[in-house]
């Protein structure tokens, strides 16, 4: 069932509080990659030609219920307002009576942005009165943070049961064309999974292994499991408490489950620091792991080369660092050239693959990496039951156009058959997912 979506309200005069997933990596106090912003900006246009004052809210980083001067959204506003053509009011509160003071001069065609969510505790606790505030800026709620979907926190869960509800251009398509995909994925189909979440997301190969006919790890994930195996680690990211949970689904995954034969090693996170490759027997315990090796890359490939659908969230190394980027690059540019249907979803995965200038040729670049692979577990996103199911005919307006066609890139990719065209999310310019094409 469709859930109800902006395009069945009205909106005219009304406040719209629009959940968007602006995470997005800084640099030097500049958002060093804006495809998440740039994914909501349809959401927030669609919206302000129709009349509505839009109030855009996110998270960014995890500050955990406190103010965190770095990871302050002022820097989002200023990448919004350049993209948009108009002004953003960046407010330095989240909720409370300032913030409802200056929010009564938001006009319709207008646009505010509420400070980072997670500098309230309540945020992330689903707190009933932190909602209720949330609630009171506004007159509809509009979920448009698909990355977010997954989480039942205030912002997403706790506003939606407290206003008129519905779902954003970008969280409707990511849905449409992931579920596409994944449910009915051309075969065989494989996973990657790498990336520092490794306490979020390790839970995950268990259910993957069932679904995907093979899965491959790298990145910090990969350390738990080279542990689990009997390596050494050093001082590698990883997480010694699921060393003996993971241990039987390594035993059970056989030849289905690749990890590093080889890895990239340094005593120090630091551009251009001495690095070396070692076999992952041969980790020093002075040394952390911080890359895949040139040996695992091609072994790697070697197998993913016959895959009809490959689904790869979390970096393979610490590639923000160079030259610690290649393995993830390398990935990147082989699964641009490989002739199945290829989706990338997170936002370093995506931010990597902007990098590299491949996103073009991937089919479909997912704004959401936790939140794709709670989808391809077959998990109901907390983010989207909450909302009400859409009006039962007519009403609303016709679903945006679609992007390409299905299997319009270069490479000859193919989408799983579904009414979908991968490669196609309701966003901006050349990015994300093969915008454009
Ligand atoms: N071996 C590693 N050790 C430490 N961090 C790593 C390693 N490999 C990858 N990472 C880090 O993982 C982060 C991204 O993880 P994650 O948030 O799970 O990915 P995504 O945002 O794509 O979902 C990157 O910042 C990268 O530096
Ligand atoms: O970046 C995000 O997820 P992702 O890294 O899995 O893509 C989302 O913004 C969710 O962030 P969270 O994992 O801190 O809740």
């Amino acid at each position: 069932m469709r859930k109800r979506s902006i395009r069945d309200l009205d909106v005219r005069g009304k406040r719209v509080l629009v959940r968007a997933d602006f995470n997005v990596p800084l640099e030097g106090g500049r958002v060093a990659d804006d495809t998440r912003i740039r994914a909501a900006l349809p959401t927030i246009r669609h919206l302000l030609e129709r009349g509505a004052a839009v109030i855009l809210c996110s998270h960014l980083g995890r500050p955990k219920g406190q103010v965190v001067e770095e990871l302050r959204l002022e820097p989002v506003a200023r990448r919004l307002e350049e993209l948009l053509g108009r002004p953003v009011l960046a407010l330095r509160e989240v909720v409370g009576p300032e913030v409802e003071r200056r929010l009564q001069g938001l006009a319709p065609g207008q646009v505010a942005l509420l400070e980072n969510l997670r500098f309230h505790p309540g945020e992330t606790a689903n707190d009933p009165e932190f909602a209720a505030a949330l609630a009171r800026l506004a007159d509809v709620y509009v979920n448009d943070a698909f990355g977010a979907a997954h989480r039942a926190h205030a912002s997403v869960v706790g506003v939606a049961q407290r206003l008129p509800a519905a779902a954003g251009l970008l969280l409707e398509r990511e849905l449409e064309v992931l579920g596409d995909l994944l449910e009915r994925p051309r075969r065989p189909f494989w996973a990657v999974l790498g990336g520092a979440k490794v306490s979020d997301k390790i839970g995950v190969i268990r259910r993957l292994l069932e679904v995907c006919d093979g899965l491959v790890i790298g990145g910090a994930m990969a350390n738990t499991l080279l542990a689990a195996q009997g390596h050494a680690v050093g001082r590698s990211l990883y997480e010694p408490d699921q060393v003996e949970r993971v241990r039987p689904w390594l035993e059970r995954a056989g030849d289905r489950l690749l990890l590093p034969v080889d890895v990239v090693v340094t005593e120090r996170l630091e551009p251009g620091a001495p690095s070396r490759v070692v076999p992952v027997d041969r980790i020093p315990p002075e040394a952390m792991v911080v890359d895949v090796g040139p040996a695992t890359l091609a072994a790697w490939q070697e197998r993913l080369r016959g895959a009809g659908t490959v689904f790869w969230n979390g970096p393979l190394g610490v590639f923000e660092v160079e030259p610690f980027h290649r393995g993830t690059f390398a990935l990147a540019e082989f699964l641009a050239d490989l002739d199945a249907v290829t989706v990338v979803g997170g936002g370093d995965s995506v931010a990597a693959v902007q990098r590299t200038g491949v996103a073009d040729r991937i089919d479909h670049v997912s704004t959401g990496g936790g939140a794709s692979l709670e989808l391809l577990e077959g998990k109901e996103l907390p983010g989207v039951a909450v909302l009400p199911d859409a009006p039962a005919q007519g009403g609303g307006e016709p679903a945006p156009a679609t992007g390409a066609a299905p299997g319009a890139r270069a490479g000859g990719a193919r989408t799983a058959g579904g009414p979908a065209g991968a490669g196609s999310t309701p966003a901006e310019g050349p990015s994300p997912g093969g915008m454009g094409r």
